[in-house]
């Protein structure tokens, strides 16, 4: 299939599965458990319809808004996923060059295959990075991660709070996920240093110390028994511990309650962004959508409420900021445009997103980004009738 062909996300997507072998496809798009909530993600932009408005000058549409005090072409940012060369060699400096090209911001993960500076270098100036964090046993390991990234240039640490351990996900297990032995995580000097064996295997290892097992990792010793991350990760003491080593901006990515939202704001954290990590970590919890509105309510202004999960189309990006948001951000869309056609594929991905974006303001009747609002939408409520919002 050519380019010329692939004319949405839902055509990437199917041209991006011939592409990838069974490990890298179940990998990147399962989610959890039953994935009920990897589906409910998606459906629950269709329980919304839109209330466009006419005759409203659409002849001149500005898409953009602004992040990190610079602007982007329009609200769509690309959200930290790991392991980017598994879909394509160019991997998350492929992803980073095509967002470059469109004018968008990256997240990056922890766990990338490329490095954190080669991945900057691609921006050169022109777009902001975050970096996504995950707080080691060996919190060492993550100042350290931490501190490169603000040596290289990276905006704000992209905190994940949802994962004190791995969600389940069946094929990872099935399919013996492993890291082919030509790929590492460039963004550990000692990968060593990531407490990837449970506490028994770490001492069999030599300790903190011991090698990684590079070549054959299977996802048991990449993430062994979900022991990754620290577990005892806390409002309490840890948003302080993050801000005590960094001076960059602390985003907290996970939350889906106004609860945790209002806890954010008292901690001071600088943004927050609404994701339950694409259906991958607890299955059943709310789709992002649904739970944005509450969270907007209770940020009530005071920090920016980005969303991610389930966005496919121009319409979602229209429906999420209708509901608050003031951005997305999609994780598996740029992995499928990288299996897909590496930069290119990303790069078109990018580019369809954006113009149904900019053709949903228009025919909507928003010149501007600040114009969309709840009165754009309606839900379908579930026997089928419309209720305004
Ligand atoms: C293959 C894959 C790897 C991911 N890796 C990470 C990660 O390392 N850190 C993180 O915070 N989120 C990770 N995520 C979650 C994404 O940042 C994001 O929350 C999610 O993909 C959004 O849903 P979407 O894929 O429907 O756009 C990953 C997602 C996928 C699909
Ligand atoms: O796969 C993921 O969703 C993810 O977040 C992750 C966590 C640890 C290592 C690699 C990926």
């Amino acid at each position: 299939m050519s380019n010329l062909e692939v004319l949405s996300i839902a055509e990437l997507e199917a041209a991006a599965m011939e592409k990838m072998d069974k490990m890298t496809r179940e990998y990147y798009n399962s989610g959890s458990d039953r994935e009920i909530t990897l589906r409910d993600n998606l459906a629950a932009f269709d329980r919304y319809r839109l209330r466009p408005r006419v005759l409203k000058d659409v002849s001149r549409i500005d898409t953009s808004t602004q992040l990190w005090g610079k602007k982007i072409s329009f609200p769509l940012c690309i959200a930290p996923a790991a392991m980017a060369k598994l879909a394509h060699p160019s991997g998350e400096v492929g992803i980073s060059r095509a967002a470059a090209n469109a004018g968008v911001a990256v997240g990056l993960s922890s766990f990338s295959t490329s490095s954190m500076e080669d991945v900057v270098a691609q921006g050169a100036g022109a777009i902001d990075y975050a970096i996504q964090l995950y707080v080691f046993q060996n919190r060492k390991t993550s100042e350290v991660l931490v501190r490169r990234a603000e040596r290289a240039g990276f905006k704000a640490v992209f905190l994940t709070v949802d994962t004190p351990y791995l969600g389940r996900r069946i094929n990872e297990v099935r399919n013996r996920f492993k890291l082919p032995p030509h790929l590492q995580l460039l963004n550990f000097e000692n990968p060593g240093d990531v407490a990837v064996y449970s506490e028994n295997e770490t001492k069999a290892h030599g300790g903190d110390k011991g090698k990684p097992p590079a070549a054959g990792a299977g996802v048991d010793s990449i993430l062994p028994q979900g022991n990754v991350n620290d577990a005892s990760l806390n409002w309490e003491t840890d948003i302080q511990w993050l801000r005590s080593i960094t001076k960059l901006e602390i985003w907290v990515k996970g939350i889906l309650t106004a609860e945790d939202t209002l806890l954010a704001v008292q901690h001071g954290v600088d943004g927050i962004i609404i994701s339950n990590h694409g259906g991958r970590q607890l299955d059943g919890v709310t789709s992002t959508l649904d739970a944005l509105p509450e969270c907007v309510a209770a940020a009530a202004g005071r920090i920016p409420v980005h969303i991610d999960g389930g966005i496919r189309r121009g319409t979602d990006i229209f429906k999420a900021l209708a509901l608050g948001a003031d951005c997305c951000w999609v994780g598996r869309i740029p992995l499928w445009g990288l299996a897909y056609d590496g930069q290119a594929g990303v790069e078109l991905a990018l580019k369809l997103l954006y113009e149904e974006f900019k053709l949903c303001m228009s025919l909507a009747g928003c010149k501007s980004v600040k114009e969309i609002s709840r009165d754009h939408l309606i839900r379908v409520k579930t026997d089928g009738t419309l209720a305004r919002l």
